[in-house]
């Protein structure tokens, strides 16, 4: 099983949390949470290898520095167009499973994606909806084209009714770790509200999570 994670040109990422973070702190968020993503993904046993897409070069050259496959994104159109294009780009390799992951869940832990690893040797299908059951953080499908990604609102439901109508067997996972992604202030806030050192800002995300290592 590969993993694939979308990642956005740095200056349009995170763009709903202008209101609260300068663009410099909001790039480097995007990197933080970035990093978080493709660490934990090298740690999680079942993943044999962490494949990143995107169509800017300085992603490209931080996620080969971490040890990612990059994978080219001719124009950025959405989660659902990116992974779609990463499956196909892995076709070659036959794969039996891919694990769809997002780039931005602060909480995300290889225990809790092994979780999903596992749930995908029995199901052609595993969803982990966000804390909303809105979206989708986490897709893994058996064979990687199971069904089409349909990420973007309300994905949690559209993914549903596509496993259902491919007859796929699928299943729901609510996973604390992987349900919670930042898209708005409130996340932050909310980020800020669980975590039991009660600082502003970027500091309350590396106080809240391990020790972040430092991007190369
Ligand atoms: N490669 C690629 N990744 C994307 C694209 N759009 C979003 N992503 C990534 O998909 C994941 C979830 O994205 P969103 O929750 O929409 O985050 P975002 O687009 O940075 O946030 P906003 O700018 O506020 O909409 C993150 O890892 C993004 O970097 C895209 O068009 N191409
Ligand atoms: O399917 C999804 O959940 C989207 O890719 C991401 O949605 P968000 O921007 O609400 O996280």
């Amino acid at each position: 099983m590969w993993a694939i994670v979308p990642l956005k040109s740095p200056h349009l990422a995170k763009s709903r949390l202008a209101a609260v973070l300068s663009p410099d702190d909001r790039r480097a968020y995007f990197f933080e949470l970035a990093q978080r993503a493709i660490n934990a993904l090298k740690a999680t046993r079942g993943v044999e290898r962490v494949a990143v897409i995107t169509a800017d070069e300085e992603v490209a050259a931080f996620a080969r520095r971490l040890g990612a496959r990059v994978l080219q994104e001719a124009v950025e159109a959405g989660t659902a167009q990116a992974f779609a294009s990463a499956i196909e780009q892995l076709r070659p390799h036959a794969l039996r499973r891919v694990l769809m992951v997002a780039g931005d869940l602060p909480l995300v832990s290889s225990r809790a994606l092994e979780v999903v690893v596992d749930a995908s040797t029995r199901h052609d299908v595993v969803i982990v909806p966000d804390r909303f059951r809105a979206g989708t953080n986490v897709l893994a499908c058996s064979p990687p084209d199971a069904i089409a990604p349909c990420f973007g609102p309300d994905s949690y439901s559209r993914h549903l009714a596509a496993a259902r109508a491919a007859k796929r067997t699928h299943c729901t996972l609510s996973l604390d770790e992987l349900a919670f992604d930042i898209d708005v202030p409130a996340d932050l806030e909310h980020l800020r509200l669980q975590s039991r050192v009660a600082v502003e800002g970027l500091p309350v995300l590396r106080a809240r999570l391990e020790p972040a290592t430092t991007a190369a």
